[in-house]
């Protein structure tokens, strides 16, 4: 196989009560990318899209990515990346993991699959430095493996993929407004207080229960983050409108959605989560700012072959 397409979707990190240790894959939106051999071991980079994100590899996500397998496999061949990107950069549902992740799939696919899941998540968080500055699975696992991951260490990266059950809808809303995960972790305080630590060390834990039980009940009690939101919220316009909006329509709970402006809600069943697309439509549709709406399942796959 000289060639594949690969779909690579958008992701929910965080998830309110997971900083960095929690993510969750989506239905839609995702990335396309296609990913040939080429004959010399270098990266071309191709964009289909209008975000003028940079070709050179060593500065794209993609190619950052790429680049470190060839030499770490020395390999004698290369690869051409086309990349029609359906998630908007800086958009907090894991744009750069999306192309990061799908690259790194397709490569392994290329090449017979000689990657272990984890040294895939490796390479793609190799790429995804390229645009946060950080190291963090929390996007790129769940786009990589599908469903819910809890990241439980980074050295060595122990992850562990969660039962998600059925019913578990999401509703994100994406004010076109980018935020740079970069900035976004500038603002944010290195220490925290020991009684937040306890209470977000509970909804983690209980967020993780409620998902191998099927307790909705006791998800919607643990979808609370009192580390982080409460710095990021003033990025985002509206934020807190919005999450009160979600939560009147029926949302087992809502939050940033990665470093924002992503505004997420998870909730039980297909038809709460359109409710809440029309909630949060009716917070934003006069505010004079671009954005658009997803209602998704949650993915229980990650990046997926098309051709
Ligand atoms: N955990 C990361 C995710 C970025 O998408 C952060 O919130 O900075």
């Amino acid at each position: 196989m000289d060639q594949i397409k690969v779909f690579s979707p958008g992701t929910i990190a965080n998830v309110s009560c997971g900083f960095d240790v929690l993510g969750l894959a989506l239905e839609t939106p995702g990335d396309v990318m296609v990913v040939k051999k080429i004959d010399a071991p270098l990266v071309q980079i191709i964009h289909l899209d209008a975000y003028n994100l940079p070709t050179d590899p060593e500065q794209n996500v993609a190619g950052k990515a790429a680049l470190a397998i060839i030499d770490d496999l020395k390999l004698d061949y290369g690869f051409e990346i086309t990349i029609d990107k359906g998630i908007h950069p800086g958009s907090g549902i894991g744009s750069s993991s999306a192309s990061a992740s799908g690259v790194v799939f397709a490569i392994n696919q290329l090449l017979d699959t000689p990657l272990s899941e984890a040294q895939q998540m490796h390479y793609a968080m190799i790429g995804e430095y390229v645009a946060s500055g950080s190291y963090h699975a929390d996007n790129v696992a769940p786009a990589l493996i599908g469903g819910i991951v809890l990241i439980r260490g980074y050295g060595p990266l122990d992850y562990l993929k969660i039962p998600v059950p059925n019913e578990l809808w999401a509703t994100v809303i994406t004010p076109k407004i980018p935020i740079r995960t970069f900035d976004a972790r500038r603002v944010l305080k290195s220490k925290v207080l020991l009684t937040d630590a306890i209470q977000q060390c509970g909804n983690l834990a209980g967020f993780i229960a409620g998902l191998y039980t099927a307790n909705f009940g006791l998800i919607s009690r643990s979808l609370v983050d009192v580390l982080i939101e409460p710095q990021r919220a003033v990025l985002i316009p509206e934020f807190y409108a919005l999450k009160q909006a979600a939560l009147e329509a029926g949302a087992l709970g809502s939050g940033i959605s990665g470093s924002g402006p992503s505004v997420f809600a998870l909730c039980q069943g297909e038809s709460k989560a359109i409710a809440v697309k029309t909630a949060l439509n009716e917070v934003y549709q006069d505010l004079g700012i671009p954005y658009e709406i997803n209602v998704s399942k949650i993915n229980n796959q990650g990046v997926k072959i098309l051709e």
